[in-house]
């Protein structure tokens, strides 16, 4: 689905170049469900940038369904990203003066494949799927930490993408909270998204197939 080849992603500020990712090459398949971990500053949201068609490698190829995303026209590269991809973040990233309802009808919007009736029914939808039928007219502030991930999980799912980023999924949330949302990542990965997250948890690392700790710029198996 997804493909990482021998990347190597380095920042440059001014006269100084870090080397973040070295040569690092990662296959994502349908239905994976794998999680990175690794020290802080290791590169995890690097990496999971390229994952996620949001940034290009400085070295090394990205591929997509046999193409070339760094040979793709920007726009491409955008609709490939927004069409594909789901993302969820660590501080949920909601937009606090629309209700969740709103919040879920955002990437349908952008899509623009559904009409304003048929983005309210799908909204609906996704909002039954994460258990959050009855909170539809909330305002984030309105909503607990979990509730408002699933909101942010509804979001990412609304397309109905067949990858799901999560970057630290679980870091802002208590234990009982934590296992929810990984609850419905494994409904989600079940249903056959491919599910890829970052986390320093080694109890929500645990929940995946496989897991790959990210060190000196290259990626290890762990499990
Ligand atoms: N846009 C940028 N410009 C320059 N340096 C950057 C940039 N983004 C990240 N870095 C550097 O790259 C390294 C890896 O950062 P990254 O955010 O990918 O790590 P991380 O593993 O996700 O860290 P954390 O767990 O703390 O979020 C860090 O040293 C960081 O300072």
């Amino acid at each position: 689905m997804i493909e990482l080849r021998s990347v190597t992603k380095t920042y440059r500020t001014g006269s100084v170049s870090a080397t973040v990712l070295q040569d690092l090459s990662l296959e994502i398949k349908e239905g994976d469900f794998l999680a990175i971990i690794g020290t802080s500053g290791a590169g995890k949201s690097t990496l999971l940038n390229l994952i996620g068609l949001l940034d290009l490698p400085s070295k090394g190829s990205v591929w997509v369904e046999g193409q070339n995303v760094s040979t793709l026209p920007e726009k491409a590269y955008g609709l490939l990203r927004r069409e594909r991809i789901g993302f969820v973040f660590q501080d949920f990233k909601l937009v606090r003066d629309m209700t969740a309802l709103e919040n879920v009808e955002i990437p349908l919007a952008y899509s623009g494949t559904h009409n304003k009736k048929q983005r309210r029914e799908r909204a609906l939808e996704v909002l039954r799927d994460v258990g959050l039928e009855g909170k539809a007219d909330r305002y984030p502030d309105e909503l607990s930490g979990g509730q408002k991930q699933r909101v942010a999980i509804a979001r990412a799912i609304a397309n109905r993408p067949r990858l799901l980023i999560a970057d630290e999924p679980t870091g802002n949330l208590d234990a009982d909270t934590t296992k929810e949302v990984l609850a419905l990542l494994q409904q989600m990965h079940q249903s056959g998204m491919a599910v890829v997250i970052v986390t320093h948890d080694p109890f929500v690392a645990g929940h995946a197939r496989d897991v790959w700790e990210l060190g000196d710029g290259k990626l290890a198996l762990r499990k």
